[in-house]
Protein backbone atom coordinates (compact mmCIF):
# COMPACT_ATOMS: atom_id res chain seq x y z
CA UNK A 1 0.00 0.00 0.00
CA UNK A 2 1.25 3.31 -1.26
CA UNK A 3 1.89 5.81 2.57
CA UNK A 4 0.52 8.90 2.23
CA UNK A 5 2.85 11.80 2.85
CA UNK A 6 1.43 13.00 6.20
CA UNK A 7 2.59 14.92 9.28
CA UNK A 8 6.00 17.20 9.45
CA UNK A 9 7.55 15.61 6.41
CA UNK A 10 7.31 12.01 7.69
CA UNK A 11 6.53 9.67 5.80
CA UNK A 12 2.70 8.44 7.33
CA UNK A 13 -0.15 5.78 6.93
CA UNK A 14 -2.86 5.13 5.45
CA UNK A 15 -5.41 2.95 7.38
CA UNK A 16 -8.29 1.45 5.13
CA UNK A 17 -11.31 1.30 7.65
CA UNK A 18 -15.01 0.13 6.99
CA UNK A 19 -16.85 1.77 9.51
CA UNK A 20 -14.83 4.21 12.22
CA UNK A 21 -16.85 6.38 14.90
CA UNK A 22 -15.40 9.98 15.06
CA UNK A 23 -13.63 9.61 17.84
CA UNK A 24 -11.33 7.44 16.03
CA UNK A 25 -11.16 8.93 13.40
CA UNK A 26 -9.55 11.80 15.25
CA UNK A 27 -7.18 9.75 17.02
CA UNK A 28 -5.96 8.42 14.18
CA UNK A 29 -5.99 11.74 12.21
CA UNK A 30 -3.37 12.75 15.47
CA UNK A 31 -1.32 10.22 15.15
CA UNK A 32 -0.75 10.98 11.49
CA UNK A 33 -2.60 8.63 9.57
CA UNK A 34 -4.72 9.61 6.49
CA UNK A 35 -7.88 7.35 6.37
CA UNK A 36 -9.38 5.12 3.99
CA UNK A 37 -13.08 3.89 4.07
CA UNK A 38 -13.03 0.74 2.47
CA UNK A 39 -15.91 -1.88 1.33
CA UNK A 40 -14.51 -4.38 3.80
CA UNK A 41 -11.76 -4.50 6.02
CA UNK A 42 -10.86 -2.53 9.34
CA UNK A 43 -14.24 -2.92 11.69
CA UNK A 44 -14.89 -0.02 14.52
CA UNK A 45 -14.13 -2.75 17.35
CA UNK A 46 -10.75 -4.00 15.60
CA UNK A 47 -9.75 0.04 15.15
CA UNK A 48 -10.18 0.49 18.97
CA UNK A 49 -8.50 -2.73 20.12
CA UNK A 50 -5.46 -1.78 17.74
CA UNK A 51 -5.48 2.05 19.40
CA UNK A 52 -5.90 0.55 22.86
CA UNK A 53 -2.43 -1.40 22.19
CA UNK A 54 -0.61 0.93 20.28
CA UNK A 55 -0.80 4.15 20.27
CA UNK A 56 1.57 5.22 17.45
CA UNK A 57 -0.75 3.35 14.75
CA UNK A 58 1.88 1.21 13.85
CA UNK A 59 -0.35 -1.95 14.45
CA UNK A 60 -3.32 -0.41 12.02
CA UNK A 61 -0.68 -0.09 9.49
CA UNK A 62 0.05 -3.91 9.67
CA UNK A 63 -3.47 -4.88 10.47
CA UNK A 64 -3.98 -2.59 6.78
CA UNK A 65 -0.94 -4.79 5.05
CA UNK A 66 -2.46 -7.84 6.47
CA UNK A 67 -5.82 -7.13 4.84
CA UNK A 68 -4.43 -6.13 1.72
CA UNK A 69 -2.26 -9.57 1.64
CA UNK A 70 -5.84 -10.91 1.38
CA UNK A 71 -7.31 -8.97 -1.31
CA UNK A 72 -9.56 -6.39 0.31
CA UNK A 73 -10.97 -4.34 -1.54
CA UNK A 74 -9.91 -0.51 -0.57
CA UNK A 75 -12.57 1.33 -2.61
CA UNK A 76 -13.80 4.24 -1.36
CA UNK A 77 -12.02 7.44 -0.48
CA UNK A 78 -12.78 8.90 2.76
CA UNK A 79 -12.80 12.45 2.30
CA UNK A 80 -9.42 14.33 3.26
CA UNK A 81 -8.75 17.77 3.24
CA UNK A 82 -5.26 19.83 4.09
CA UNK A 83 -5.38 21.42 7.45
CA UNK A 84 -2.82 23.40 9.09
CA UNK A 85 -0.68 21.79 12.29
CA UNK A 86 2.10 24.06 13.57
CA UNK A 87 2.96 25.21 9.80
CA UNK A 88 3.12 21.95 8.35
CA UNK A 89 0.20 20.45 5.99
CA UNK A 90 -1.34 17.15 7.50
CA UNK A 91 -3.98 15.27 5.85
CA UNK A 92 -6.63 15.45 8.70
CA UNK A 93 -10.19 13.25 7.52
CA UNK A 94 -12.95 15.41 7.11
CA UNK A 95 -15.30 14.79 10.04
CA UNK A 96 -18.84 14.78 9.34
CA UNK A 97 -20.62 16.34 11.19
CA UNK A 98 -24.18 15.00 12.11
CA UNK A 99 -26.40 17.12 9.56
CA UNK A 100 -24.62 15.99 6.89
CA UNK A 101 -25.28 12.61 7.41
CA UNK A 102 -27.51 10.49 5.46
CA UNK A 103 -31.15 10.44 7.44
CA UNK A 104 -32.26 7.40 8.07
CA UNK A 105 -36.20 7.08 9.37
CA UNK A 106 -36.51 4.43 12.36
CA UNK A 107 -39.49 2.30 11.88
CA UNK A 108 -40.48 0.72 15.24
CA UNK A 109 -37.54 0.93 17.36
CA UNK A 110 -39.55 1.18 20.68
CA UNK A 111 -38.79 1.16 24.30
CA UNK A 112 -35.82 1.90 26.47
CA UNK A 113 -34.15 -1.42 25.89
CA UNK A 114 -30.76 -1.53 26.91
CA UNK A 115 -29.41 -3.71 23.25
CA UNK A 116 -32.17 -0.68 21.03
CA UNK A 117 -30.32 1.84 22.70
CA UNK A 118 -26.64 0.10 22.01
CA UNK A 119 -28.42 -0.33 18.32
CA UNK A 120 -29.53 3.36 18.24
CA UNK A 121 -25.82 4.40 19.33
CA UNK A 122 -24.42 2.22 16.61
CA UNK A 123 -26.77 3.53 13.52
CA UNK A 124 -25.73 7.05 14.78
CA UNK A 125 -22.21 6.47 13.41
CA UNK A 126 -23.30 6.61 9.93
CA UNK A 127 -26.31 8.17 9.74
CA UNK A 128 -28.57 10.82 10.96
CA UNK A 129 -31.40 9.02 12.94
CA UNK A 130 -34.93 10.62 12.46
CA UNK A 131 -37.68 8.81 14.36
CA UNK A 132 -41.11 8.32 12.88
CA UNK A 133 -42.39 11.46 15.46
CA UNK A 134 -39.80 13.73 14.36
CA UNK A 135 -40.82 13.37 10.88
CA UNK A 136 -44.64 13.55 11.00
CA UNK A 137 -43.70 16.84 13.25
CA UNK A 138 -41.35 18.53 10.73
CA UNK A 139 -42.54 16.69 7.31
CA UNK A 140 -41.78 19.23 4.92
CA UNK A 141 -37.95 18.98 6.51
CA UNK A 142 -37.40 16.08 7.20
CA UNK A 143 -38.61 14.26 3.86
CA UNK A 144 -36.02 15.22 2.02
CA UNK A 145 -33.35 14.14 4.29
CA UNK A 146 -34.40 10.67 4.35
CA UNK A 147 -32.28 8.38 2.47
CA UNK A 148 -33.09 5.07 3.94
CA UNK A 149 -36.17 3.36 5.93
CA UNK A 150 -34.23 1.24 8.73
CA UNK A 151 -36.94 -1.49 9.80
CA UNK A 152 -36.41 -3.45 12.98
CA UNK A 153 -39.57 -5.59 12.99
CA UNK A 154 -41.70 -6.24 10.96
CA UNK A 155 -44.74 -3.34 12.09
CA UNK A 156 -45.74 -1.26 10.45
CA UNK A 157 -45.34 -1.88 7.02
CA UNK A 158 -44.19 0.50 4.53
CA UNK A 159 -46.95 2.09 2.52
CA UNK A 160 -47.56 4.19 -0.98
CA UNK A 161 -48.31 7.49 1.01
CA UNK A 162 -44.67 7.26 3.29
CA UNK A 163 -43.04 6.18 0.46
CA UNK A 164 -44.46 9.33 -1.80
CA UNK A 165 -43.27 11.24 0.64
CA UNK A 166 -39.89 10.57 0.88
CA UNK A 167 -38.87 11.86 -2.21
CA UNK A 168 -34.87 11.10 -1.81
CA UNK A 169 -35.75 7.66 -0.26
CA UNK A 170 -32.72 4.75 -1.66
CA UNK A 171 -33.19 1.84 0.07
CA UNK A 172 -35.26 -0.05 2.98
CA UNK A 173 -33.07 -2.06 5.33
CA UNK A 174 -35.18 -4.79 6.85
CA UNK A 175 -33.49 -6.43 9.50
CA UNK A 176 -34.49 -9.80 9.45
CA UNK A 177 -34.72 -12.33 7.06
CA UNK A 178 -38.30 -12.55 6.11
CA UNK A 179 -40.02 -9.32 3.87
CA UNK A 180 -43.52 -10.64 3.81
CA UNK A 181 -44.36 -7.50 5.60
CA UNK A 182 -42.87 -5.79 2.24
CA UNK A 183 -44.84 -5.01 -1.07
CA UNK A 184 -41.51 -5.58 -2.76
CA UNK A 185 -43.65 -4.37 -6.52
CA UNK A 186 -44.39 -0.69 -5.39
CA UNK A 187 -41.47 -0.43 -3.56
CA UNK A 188 -39.00 -1.08 -6.30
CA UNK A 189 -41.48 1.18 -8.52
CA UNK A 190 -40.29 4.04 -6.74
CA UNK A 191 -36.81 3.32 -7.66
CA UNK A 192 -36.18 2.24 -3.93
CA UNK A 193 -33.84 -1.27 -2.92
CA UNK A 194 -34.57 -3.45 -0.42
CA UNK A 195 -32.13 -5.33 1.52
CA UNK A 196 -32.20 -7.74 4.36
CA UNK A 197 -30.39 -9.28 6.47
CA UNK A 198 -30.03 -13.66 5.80
CA UNK A 199 -26.36 -14.02 7.54
CA UNK A 200 -27.06 -12.14 11.28
CA UNK A 201 -30.31 -14.53 12.11
CA UNK A 202 -29.57 -17.62 10.69
CA UNK A 203 -27.80 -19.26 14.06
CA UNK A 204 -30.31 -17.65 16.69
CA UNK A 205 -33.32 -18.83 14.16
CA UNK A 206 -31.54 -22.46 13.96
CA UNK A 207 -31.68 -22.23 17.95
CA UNK A 208 -35.02 -21.44 18.31
CA UNK A 209 -36.00 -24.19 16.11
CA UNK A 210 -33.72 -26.73 18.07
CA UNK A 211 -35.23 -25.32 21.41
CA UNK A 212 -38.67 -25.66 20.44
CA UNK A 213 -38.15 -29.52 19.17
CA UNK A 214 -36.14 -30.26 22.31
CA UNK A 215 -38.99 -28.46 24.33
CA UNK A 216 -42.07 -30.72 22.65
CA UNK A 217 -40.25 -33.91 23.04
CA UNK A 218 -38.76 -33.73 26.58
CA UNK A 219 -42.29 -31.85 27.70
CA UNK A 220 -40.06 -28.99 29.01
CA UNK A 221 -43.08 -26.45 29.74
CA UNK A 222 -45.20 -29.27 31.67
CA UNK A 223 -42.54 -29.99 33.64
CA UNK A 224 -41.61 -26.71 34.63
CA UNK A 225 -45.03 -26.02 35.25
CA UNK A 226 -45.01 -29.19 37.69
CA UNK A 227 -42.44 -27.68 39.15
CA UNK A 228 -43.99 -24.28 39.93
CA UNK A 229 -47.05 -26.15 41.09
CA UNK A 230 -45.14 -28.35 43.58
CA UNK A 231 -47.22 -30.74 42.22
CA UNK A 232 -46.17 -33.92 44.77
CA UNK A 233 -48.61 -36.59 42.59
CA UNK A 234 -46.69 -36.21 39.32
CA UNK A 235 -43.99 -39.05 38.63
CA UNK A 236 -41.80 -38.87 35.22
CA UNK A 237 -43.54 -42.23 34.32
CA UNK A 238 -46.62 -40.51 33.80
CA UNK A 239 -45.64 -38.06 31.13
CA UNK A 240 -43.11 -39.66 29.36
CA UNK A 241 -41.27 -37.54 26.43
CA UNK A 242 -39.37 -39.02 23.36
CA UNK A 243 -36.51 -38.65 22.45
CA UNK A 244 -34.99 -36.93 19.40
CA UNK A 245 -31.62 -38.78 19.38
CA UNK A 246 -31.71 -40.75 16.40
CA UNK A 247 -35.37 -40.12 15.41
CA UNK A 248 -36.12 -38.63 11.86
CA UNK A 249 -36.30 -34.87 11.19
CA UNK A 250 -37.73 -33.39 8.17
CA UNK A 251 -36.58 -29.80 7.14
CA UNK A 252 -38.84 -27.96 4.81
CA UNK A 253 -36.71 -25.39 3.33
CA UNK A 254 -32.80 -25.53 3.14
CA UNK A 255 -31.81 -22.06 3.18
CA UNK A 256 -29.65 -20.33 5.37
CA UNK A 257 -31.77 -21.40 8.36
CA UNK A 258 -32.40 -24.92 7.13
CA UNK A 259 -28.96 -25.95 7.02
CA UNK A 260 -27.89 -24.55 10.12
CA UNK A 261 -30.48 -26.61 11.67
CA UNK A 262 -29.29 -29.67 10.05
CA UNK A 263 -25.99 -28.99 11.29
CA UNK A 264 -27.46 -28.87 14.88
CA UNK A 265 -29.40 -31.68 14.22
CA UNK A 266 -26.42 -33.87 12.60
CA UNK A 267 -25.04 -33.48 16.32
CA UNK A 268 -28.32 -35.18 17.94
CA UNK A 269 -27.64 -37.94 15.36
CA UNK A 270 -31.01 -37.39 13.87
CA UNK A 271 -31.95 -39.03 10.31
CA UNK A 272 -31.98 -35.60 8.13
CA UNK A 273 -34.43 -35.30 5.61
CA UNK A 274 -35.27 -32.11 3.34
CA UNK A 275 -37.76 -30.91 1.19
CA UNK A 276 -36.93 -27.94 -1.07
CA UNK A 277 -39.36 -26.23 -4.10
CA UNK A 278 -36.76 -25.58 -6.39
CA UNK A 279 -33.16 -26.00 -5.47
CA UNK A 280 -31.82 -29.23 -4.27
CA UNK A 281 -28.71 -28.87 -2.45
CA UNK A 282 -26.24 -30.94 -3.37
CA UNK A 283 -23.26 -29.64 -1.18
CA UNK A 284 -25.27 -29.17 1.60
CA UNK A 285 -26.79 -32.39 1.65
CA UNK A 286 -23.45 -34.12 1.98
CA UNK A 287 -21.63 -31.79 4.45
CA UNK A 288 -24.89 -32.93 6.76
CA UNK A 289 -25.65 -36.91 5.45
CA UNK A 290 -28.98 -35.24 4.26
CA UNK A 291 -31.24 -37.11 2.04
CA UNK A 292 -33.19 -34.92 -0.65
CA UNK A 293 -37.41 -35.43 -1.27
CA UNK A 294 -38.21 -34.60 -3.71
CA UNK A 295 -42.06 -34.82 -2.80
CA UNK A 296 -43.04 -33.28 0.56
CA UNK A 297 -45.38 -35.99 1.02
CA UNK A 298 -42.76 -38.47 1.65
CA UNK A 299 -40.97 -36.25 4.05
CA UNK A 300 -43.99 -35.81 5.73
CA UNK A 301 -44.55 -39.57 5.81
CA UNK A 302 -41.45 -40.51 7.40
CA UNK A 303 -40.33 -37.71 9.81
CA UNK A 304 -40.71 -37.60 13.32
CA UNK A 305 -40.08 -33.68 13.49
CA UNK A 306 -40.85 -31.73 10.73
CA UNK A 307 -40.00 -28.54 10.65
CA UNK A 308 -40.96 -25.17 8.42
CA UNK A 309 -38.48 -22.95 7.45
CA UNK A 310 -39.38 -21.88 4.21
CA UNK A 311 -40.17 -17.83 3.38
CA UNK A 312 -43.42 -16.88 3.51
CA UNK A 313 -44.80 -16.39 -0.47
CA UNK A 314 -47.84 -16.76 -1.89
CA UNK A 315 -46.42 -20.46 -2.88
CA UNK A 316 -45.80 -21.52 0.64
CA UNK A 317 -48.86 -19.87 2.31
CA UNK A 318 -51.14 -22.50 3.91
CA UNK A 319 -48.59 -25.16 2.79
CA UNK A 320 -49.45 -27.72 5.23
CA UNK A 321 -52.85 -28.31 5.69
CA UNK A 322 -55.85 -30.22 6.29
CA UNK A 323 -54.13 -33.21 4.04
CA UNK A 324 -50.58 -32.40 4.55
CA UNK A 325 -51.12 -33.08 8.27
CA UNK A 326 -53.09 -36.15 7.68
CA UNK A 327 -50.04 -37.48 5.66
CA UNK A 328 -47.65 -37.16 8.84
CA UNK A 329 -47.56 -39.48 11.60
CA UNK A 330 -49.39 -39.91 15.16
CA UNK A 331 -46.62 -39.57 16.64
CA UNK A 332 -44.91 -36.80 14.94
CA UNK A 333 -44.31 -33.09 15.96
CA UNK A 334 -44.81 -29.95 13.40
CA UNK A 335 -42.07 -27.02 13.78
CA UNK A 336 -42.96 -23.72 12.75
CA UNK A 337 -39.74 -21.03 12.68
CA UNK A 338 -40.81 -19.09 9.25
CA UNK A 339 -43.88 -17.44 9.30
CA UNK A 340 -47.54 -18.19 11.00
CA UNK A 341 -49.21 -18.45 7.48
CA UNK A 342 -47.27 -21.24 6.26
CA UNK A 343 -49.79 -23.48 8.25
CA UNK A 344 -53.69 -23.45 8.01
CA UNK A 345 -53.87 -22.76 11.52
CA UNK A 346 -57.74 -24.18 11.85
CA UNK A 347 -56.27 -27.33 10.51
CA UNK A 348 -54.12 -27.33 12.73
CA UNK A 349 -55.89 -27.03 15.48
CA UNK A 350 -58.02 -29.86 14.44
CA UNK A 351 -55.51 -32.00 13.68
CA UNK A 352 -54.17 -31.61 17.54
CA UNK A 353 -57.66 -32.03 19.36
CA UNK A 354 -58.36 -34.98 17.13
CA UNK A 355 -54.23 -36.09 17.63
CA UNK A 356 -54.02 -36.86 14.49
CA UNK A 357 -50.31 -35.67 15.23
CA UNK A 358 -48.48 -35.70 19.34
CA UNK A 359 -47.90 -31.80 18.96
CA UNK A 360 -46.79 -28.50 17.74
CA UNK A 361 -44.23 -25.98 18.33
CA UNK A 362 -44.56 -22.85 16.82
CA UNK A 363 -42.19 -19.37 17.69
CA UNK A 364 -44.65 -17.93 14.53
CA UNK A 365 -48.34 -17.77 14.37
CA UNK A 366 -51.31 -15.96 12.36
CA UNK A 367 -51.74 -12.95 13.59
CA UNK A 368 -49.26 -12.18 16.37
CA UNK A 369 -49.94 -12.08 19.31
CA UNK A 370 -53.17 -14.65 18.87
CA UNK A 371 -56.48 -13.44 20.28
CA UNK A 372 -56.73 -14.30 23.79
CA UNK A 373 -59.48 -16.82 22.92
CA UNK A 374 -57.62 -18.74 20.28
CA UNK A 375 -58.31 -22.50 20.34
CA UNK A 376 -55.00 -23.13 19.77
CA UNK A 377 -53.85 -21.53 23.15
CA UNK A 378 -56.31 -24.36 24.90
CA UNK A 379 -54.37 -26.97 23.51
CA UNK A 380 -51.99 -28.80 26.11
CA UNK A 381 -50.36 -30.50 23.25
CA UNK A 382 -48.51 -27.05 21.89
CA UNK A 383 -45.47 -24.83 22.91
CA UNK A 384 -46.41 -21.30 21.49
CA UNK A 385 -43.21 -18.75 21.91
CA UNK A 386 -44.05 -14.78 20.89
CA UNK A 387 -41.73 -14.83 17.53
CA UNK A 388 -38.40 -15.10 19.30
CA UNK A 389 -36.20 -16.83 16.61
CA UNK A 390 -33.74 -13.83 16.39
CA UNK A 391 -34.47 -12.19 19.74
CA UNK A 392 -31.17 -12.29 21.18
CA UNK A 393 -28.39 -10.14 21.99
CA UNK A 394 -25.98 -11.40 19.24
CA UNK A 395 -28.63 -11.51 16.58
CA UNK A 396 -29.79 -8.21 16.90
CA UNK A 397 -26.56 -6.53 16.82
CA UNK A 398 -25.39 -8.44 13.71
CA UNK A 399 -28.92 -7.48 12.42
CA UNK A 400 -28.03 -3.58 12.58
CA UNK A 401 -24.79 -4.48 11.59
CA UNK A 402 -25.89 -6.63 8.46
CA UNK A 403 -28.31 -3.69 7.88
CA UNK A 404 -26.24 -0.95 8.08
CA UNK A 405 -23.54 -2.84 5.68
CA UNK A 406 -26.68 -2.92 3.00
CA UNK A 407 -27.52 0.41 3.27
CA UNK A 408 -24.27 2.41 3.00
CA UNK A 409 -23.38 -0.13 -0.19
CA UNK A 410 -27.03 1.57 -1.49
CA UNK A 411 -26.04 4.80 -0.59
CA UNK A 412 -22.58 4.49 -1.86
CA UNK A 413 -23.53 2.83 -5.23
CA UNK A 414 -21.20 -0.53 -4.24
CA UNK A 415 -22.40 -3.64 -4.38
CA UNK A 416 -25.25 -4.44 -2.21
CA UNK A 417 -24.47 -7.56 0.36
CA UNK A 418 -28.19 -8.79 0.49
CA UNK A 419 -30.78 -7.39 -1.94
CA UNK A 420 -34.41 -8.93 -2.02
CA UNK A 421 -35.44 -8.27 -5.40
CA UNK A 422 -39.57 -8.34 -6.24
CA UNK A 423 -40.71 -11.62 -7.97
O1 LIG B 1 -37.52 -12.71 9.41
C1 LIG B 1 -36.76 -12.88 10.35
O2 LIG B 1 -35.55 -12.97 10.22
C2 LIG B 1 -37.29 -12.98 11.74
O3 LIG B 1 -38.52 -13.56 11.76
C3 LIG B 1 -37.31 -11.62 12.38
O4 LIG B 1 -38.41 -10.90 11.94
Amino acid sequence: MQAAAVGRGVPGRLCAVRSCAQAELRQLSDLGTSVTMCDRGVCVTEIRKLLAVDSSGSAITSHVHHCQKRNVDYTQSYKTGPSSAGGQTRNVPKIMAEQELPGVLILDIGGTHGVLENLVAFLKKHFRLITMKEFLENKKEMSKKIQSVFMFECRPTIDRELLESLPNLKVIANSGVGVDHLDLKMISNFGVKVTNTPHAVADSTADIGMALMLASARRLVEGCQISISRDTKYFAVDWLGVEVTRATLGIIGMGNIGYKVAQRAKAFEMKILYHNRNQRKKEEEQAVGAHYCEKIEDLLQQSDFVMLVVNLTPETCKLIGKRELGLMKPTATLINISRGAVIDQDALVEALQKKVIMAAALDVTYPEPLPRDHPLLKLDNIIITPHIGTATVQAIRMMAEEAITNMLAVLNGQPIPSEVFPR
